[in-house]
């Protein structure tokens, strides 16, 4: 029987090497993508669009998927202000109508998974109707926010999907496995009845809100460039209390001061229907 004092070197060293974990798909190909390398002064923001854009862009959209839920969503609604009330029409006889093309019709493209045009790199997003014009928020990136000090070990072994913001914010953007059941949870914890705190559905195969897909992205190489970029979002306390359902990502302890981040990927250029998106994984803080 192994005595306490090895066990917990043992801890020690798996935990002094977890770190090394997060993106270890980045670590094992750092050499070969030198080319494609991103430079960000340190203390930086790296920002492509103004907060002000991200947050009127997301709000419009989310606002046309209410809109067009409407009817769904009079338990909700019956709890905010009148005035708040006043600004979504009652609702007729008309069935919800799907997610993209309610996405279509306010941005005027659609985003979805497929098999990525690159070998052996997966699934990845793809723009099916449209076009998307450069600066725009195409799409958004799930999952729990951990800030720095809070344990995400056994969430991390194996994990390709964890995100590390600018700031050292922790996006674990998994759907399977134990990070979808912390997801679940945290979802669960912050309910309060009608009034969702954020949205789960980018869990399933068919998200409410279809820019819920940016975890799928894949990097950028030396013969296809990246065409978005990262970029962080803190959820102002003025965004919209019934929106808030559409937002897919949940902070892992309910106790911490702040506004909730974000992060959407933006259009470095136009991109047209059948492109697939590509990112850039090698963000270098300097
Ligand atoms: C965040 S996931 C992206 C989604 C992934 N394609 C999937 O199907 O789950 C990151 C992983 O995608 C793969 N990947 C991303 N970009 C790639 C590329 N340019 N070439 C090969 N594999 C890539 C790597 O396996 C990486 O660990």
């Amino acid at each position: 029987m192994p005595s306490p004092g090895s066990v917990f070197r043992a801890l020690l060293t798996r935990w002094k090497s977890y770190r090394y974990r997060f993106v270890p798909w980045v670590a094992l190909n750092l050499d070969r993508n030198r080319r494609t390398l991103r430079h960000v002064p340190s203390g930086g923001t790296d920002k492509m669009a103004a907060d002000a854009d991200v947050c009127y862009s997301l709000v419009t959209f989310f606002r046309a998927l209410f809109t067009c839920d409407i009817t769904q969503q009079q338990a909700l609604l019956s709890l905010l202000p009148a005035s708040t009330r006043s600004m979504y029409t009652t609702p007729g006889d008309q069935a919800t109508p799907p997610a993209d093309d309610v996405m279509y019709g306010c941005l005027g493209f659609t985003i979805d998974r497929r098999p990525s045009s690159l070998d052996a790199a997966g699934t990845g997003v793809f723009v099916c109707r449209g076009s998307v014009p450069r600066g725009a928020v195409v799409s958004m990136y799930p999952g729990v926010i951990y800030q720095n000090h809070e344990p995400i070990f056994f969430q991390s072994i194996g994990n390709p999907f964890i995100f590390r913001c600018l700031d050292g914010i922790l996006i674990d953007g998994n759907d399977k496995g134990i990070s979808k059941s912390v997801y679940r949870s945290c979802s669960r914890r912050d309910q309060l009845g009608p009034l969702k705190m954020c949205d789960g559905s980018w869990l399933t195969s068919a998200p409410l809100n279809p820019m819920a897909v940016g975890q799928y992205v894949n990097n950028c190489s030396n013969d296809c460039a990246a065409n978005v970029c990262y970029q962080e979002f803190d959820v102002p306390d003025s965004f919209p209390v019934e929106l808030r359902q559409y937002i897919p990502n949940i902070r892992y302890s309910h106790d911490v001061e702040g506004p909730l981040r974000c992060v959407v990927l933006v259009a470095l250029r136009d991109i047209h229907c059948g492109e697939e998106l590509f990112s850039n994984y090698f963000t270098i803080v300097q």
